[in-house]
């Protein structure tokens, strides 16, 4: 994926929330408060009284294939594909200390001065590093965000230079929950491929050497969290994305059903999934990927620690010929390849499922 022609865009001052804080301003900056039209729309109330978003025991799908708790968990697995795009996963199998450990040294790396987290600048055009990206003008809204994001895998991706010595076991740490990581969203698209009566290894024989990246989002608390967004509506360009929400994480995920914003309550121990662009487009639109975006807190800050799964940059992406009928359901997306569509998704700022429309056959 080439970069992006940086000396073009101008982004003016990029203020960094957390400092921001600090100095206690009676007011939110004008560069984060969001026309009414964005801030706003539906939320569902439905939350304060059960869990909508459907709850995925990976416990039962380690079971035989024949088994009936097997086939009735892939039967929920593949309605909660189809209708949400979004499910937790509980009794996952990850180590204990894997997932506490990440979480430990982001909250640690986020803490550190700004000094220290400015050795790791995110250049505009970019998408690694400290600071906001997706921003591409001087007059594009700010989220209520710090964030750093990295390329992990494969190794040529990574910027060693974006690497932080501070905090010490931070780059250990992040391969270790990184290679985990890797295993479980491998795991998770061989159920996705049974749900859609596919051969187990179908996604990971196409995707090559896939592509994987983490990002952490820290959302320091808002005085004014009705005014402001932390993180833009958009959808995830990947395969699969996994979201891990610190312990004790207040609600901040929203996902937009049926043009009204459903709020995501975090589950002890789970572990948010959601389908991405790409398999959007090799289920010919079967799995679509849901427009999401994060809120803030007038009193709590928020940590997530976000995985990125996507085929290798090499691999060309199309609807895949067993989930497509000519005459009963006709191609809905031209044929691409996936490092041409990663740098379209970080050459154009988040805007809900936009970026897709790189890949739609319009009629
Ligand atoms: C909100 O989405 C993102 O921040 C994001 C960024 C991912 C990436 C990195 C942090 C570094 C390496 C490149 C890559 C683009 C994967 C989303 O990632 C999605 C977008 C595409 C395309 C993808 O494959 O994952
Ligand atoms: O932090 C969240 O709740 C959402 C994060 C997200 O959607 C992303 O990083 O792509
Ligand atoms: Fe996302």
């Amino acid at each position: 994926m080439a970069p992006l022609p940086i000396s073009s865009i101008r982004v003016g001052k990029i203020e960094d929330v957390q400092e921001l804080i600090k100095s206690k301003p009676n007011k939110v900056p004008e560069r984060f408060i969001r026309a009414a039209n964005e801030r706003g729309g539906l939320v569902s109330l439905k939350t304060h009284f059960h869990q909508p978003i459907p709850v995925i025991d990976l416990s039962e799908l380690s079971k035989p294939h024949t088994n009936d708790d097997f086939v009735f968990e892939i039967l929920k697995l593949s309605q909660a594909c189809e209708d949400w795009g979004f499910f937790q996963v509980i009794n996952h199998g990850l180590e204990v200390d894997v997932v506490d450990d990440i979480e430990k040294v982001a909250k640690e790396f986020f803490e550190m001065p700004l000094e220290e987290k400015q050795k790791y600048p995110l250049e505009p055009g970019t998408v690694q590093g400290y600071g906001q990206a997706f921003i591409f003008s001087e007059d594009q809204k700010l989220d209520w965000c710090n964030m750093f994001a990295l390329g992990v895998h494969p190794p040529s991706i990574r910027n060693p230079k974006l690497w932080p010595s501070k905090p010490a076991r931070f780059s250990e740490s992040l391969k270790g929950y990184s290679k985990e990581m890797r295993k479980l969203c491998k795991r998770l698209l061989t159920y996705i491929a049974i749900s859609l009566g596919l051969k187990k290894e179908r996604f990971e024989e196409m995707f090559g050497e896939a592509v994987q990246a983490v990002r952490m989002n820290y959302y320091p608390p808002c005085s004014s969290p009705d005014l402001v967004l932390g993180l833009s509506p958009h959808s995830d360009g990947s395969a699969l994305t996994v979201l891990q929400q610190s312990k004790d994480s207040c609600v901040g995920l929203q996902i937009l059903k049926d043009n009204t914003w459903v709020p995501v309550l975090p589950l002890p121990n789970a572990l948010v999934i959601n389908i991405g662009d790409t398999v959007e487009v090799l289920t010919n639109g079967k799995y679509k990927s849901v427009e999401h975006r994060a809120v803030t807190n007038r009193e709590r800050e928020r940590l997530t620690i976000v995985t990125f799964y996507a085929p290798n940059y090499e691999v060309e992406i199309e609807p895949m010929g067993e989930l497509v009928d000519d005459e009963t359901n006709p191609c809905k997306y031209r044929s691409y390849n996936h490092g041409d569509y990663s740098y379209h998704y970080v050459s154009n700022k988040l805007q809900g499922k936009k970026s897709l429309d790189f890949a739609k056959i319009l009629n």
